[in-house]
């Protein structure tokens, strides 16, 4: 039973209570934890889910390490707070697909022998490969002897006891950061599913958290009806924002409006201000679930498969790249240059440059290069031209920052204003043909915001379908300050501060990287 249900990744723990947290995940940790981090990289030794204190001579290190792992992936409950939080069974019921229009004065639609939810014992495996050395490719090892060790997070799904009678629900969904395919779907799916519990008072904030302080913006009712089409157009149906309000200005606003269920969709910063909405609202003793949906084109969310935005991005890239090879085979000594999103993480650019085939030098912000000197970038575009006669290159927006000036400047959520590494590569680049007397005709091609407005590809979409599912069962089920995710092709249940404490890169010692330069047959640029 137990190596069956290892195998498929998923394990079902008959006794474990869902008990509070004796160690909770502080703010204050996360610099010493991205220091470890960077030592445990150096060391080959390292895993999105290590334990800052371990001490490996302690023969119980393991049971140790597992203990706490449980306790940082506990996910918060209102019962953490509310000892008396009444459980009534689940009216999700798929067996009962009619409209629920009627009160719920004579009890729910619920079909006690439908064995189609979720237990909250359920578990799911977050690491699925045994490293038998820390020097094997792209190994996330515990401890220098790569020993293997469980770590369970917890199941995503529709449970049958559910913390809150639909009538009594206010949703509100808001979406924040920058664009990304499938939000539409996502809100869709939320709102769909919200009014399969029986919700009616259902809203989204318009233009991000901007929306909860700024007079003037209407929220937005939601129904089935509104957002029955909106997956078939990119963008968000209620737009989004950087900056906005402090937190308790939020929550204010949430408590002027009634609002006892918040869908946030956005990446690592919008996180950042759910984890803390969820903070204030216990705070205040609000009976209130907070549910993120991560939004990230970028992919640089942790312990995740991927995030959703980002098969459409790499697919949608594959025709900016084509455009580029083909202008570069077309011309007499061509040179294409593609820039694609990737702040901190070059997953686009190198999901991008694998699919297509026609990329020769892929840069990521995680690998340095240099462009001058005899190793460096130039150099090799001269070869190729020489040897292939044209080239092509694929710049992820975040890759070479320490050749650009620094500005110091921030947007309005505090993130850093990159400089446009594609505009400097193609300047150094038409300089240096010029100084070496060799002839090039260079094209640039910037299009990040063709790829993010567009439309969810149909992977997203299924994607995006069952992450907003999930969101709406984890409310119901009681649990806030969490996230949705896929991990495993299993989709599970996350506490916001362990999937935002640091992006996910790209590993250069990955098999993934590797296959990339094997592709490009790129030497390093060092
Ligand atoms: N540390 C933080 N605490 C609270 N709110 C934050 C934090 N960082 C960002 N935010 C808010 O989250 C929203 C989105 O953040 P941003 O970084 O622009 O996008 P993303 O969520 O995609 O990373 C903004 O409204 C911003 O003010
Ligand atoms: O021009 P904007 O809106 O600041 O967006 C640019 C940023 O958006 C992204 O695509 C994704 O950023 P977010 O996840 O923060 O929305 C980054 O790759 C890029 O730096
Ligand atoms: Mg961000």
């Amino acid at each position: 039973m137990e190596s069956i249900s290892s195998a498929i990744g998923v394990k079902f723990v008959p006794s474990v209570k869902n008990s509070p947290p004796s160690f909770v995940f502080s703010g204050s940790l996360l610099p010493s934890l991205r220091s470890l981090d960077r030592i445990c990289k150096k060391n080959r030794v390292f895993s999105e889910t290590r334990n800052p204190a371990i001490d490996f001579s302690d023969p119980d290190w393991k049971t140790k390490f597992q203990e706490d792992f449980e306790r940082r992936f506990y996910i918060p409950h209102l019962t953490d707070i509310f000892d008396d939080a009444a459980r009534i069974p689940s009216t999700f019921c798929l067996k009962s697909r009619r409209p629920i229009t009627e009160d719920f004065a004579n009890g729910y639609p619920s079909d006690e022998k439908w064995n189609g939810y979720v237990n909250n014992n359920d578990r799911v495996l977050v690491k699925t490969i045994h490293y038998s050395s820390p020097s094997s490719a792209g190994a996330e090892c515990v401890d220098p002897d790569c020993t293997w060790v469980e770590q369970w997070v917890h199941r995503a799904g529709p449970r049958e006891k559910i913390y809150f009678k639909p009538e009594e629900v206010n949703a509100a969904i808001v979406t924040c950061g920058g664009l990304c395919p499938g939000l539409n779907d996502v809100i869709r799916q939320i709102v769909i599913t919200l009014e399969i519990y029986g919700v009616k008072k259902i809203v989204g904030i318009p233009f991000g958290y901007r929306g909860f302080s700024d007079e003037g913006i209407p929220e937005m009712p939601l129904s089935r009806k509104v957002v029955q089409n909106i997956h078939l157009a990119g963008g968000s149906l209620l737009g989004v924002s950087r900056g906005g309000p402090n937190v308790s200005d939020i929550v204010d606003s949430m408590e002027e409006r009634g609002i006892n269920m918040l869908f946030v969709l956005g990446g690592n910063g919008t996180h950042a201000g759910a984890n803390a909405i969820h903070n204030e609202c216990r705070k205040r003793r609000m009976r209130v679930a907070v549910v993120g949906v991560p939004k990230t084109i970028d992919n640089d969310i942790l312990l995740m498969d991927k995030t959703f935005g980002f098969d459409t991005a790499v697919e949608e890239a594959q025709r900016a790249i084509n455009s580029a090879y083909i202008e570069a085979h077309s011309a007499y000594h061509g040179i294409g240059i593609v820039k694609l999103m990737g702040r901190s993480s070059g997953f686009i650019a190198m999901h991008a440059s694998l699919a297509s085939g026609q990329i020769d030098i892929c840069l990521i912000p995680e690998v340095p290069f240099h462009l001058h000197g005899p190793h460096g970038v130039l150099r090799h575009l001269n070869y190729l031209l020489e040897t292939k006669g044209s080239a092509v290159v694929c710049v992820a927006e975040g890759a070479g920052q320490n050749l650009l000036q620094k500005t110091n400047a921030t947007d309005a959520s505090g993130n850093i204003v990159l400089g446009d590494i594609g505009v400097y590569i193609q300047q150094e680049i038409k300089k240096y043909f010029k100084e070496v007397g060799v002839p090039s005709d260079v094209k640039y091609i910037d299009p990040t915001y063709m790829i993010r407005a567009c439309r969810a590809n149909a992977s997203d979409g299924i994607l995006c379908t069952v992450l907003g599912q999930n969101a709406v069962h984890g409310a119901f089920a009681g649990y806030s300050g969490i996230t949705v995710g896929i991990c495993n092709t299993h989709y599970v249940y996350l506490p916001i501060p362990e999937v935002i404490s640091y992006p996910k890169n790209v590993d250069p010692n990955s098999r993934m990287w590797h296959r990339c330069l094997t592709s490009t047959g790129q030497p390093d640029f060092i």
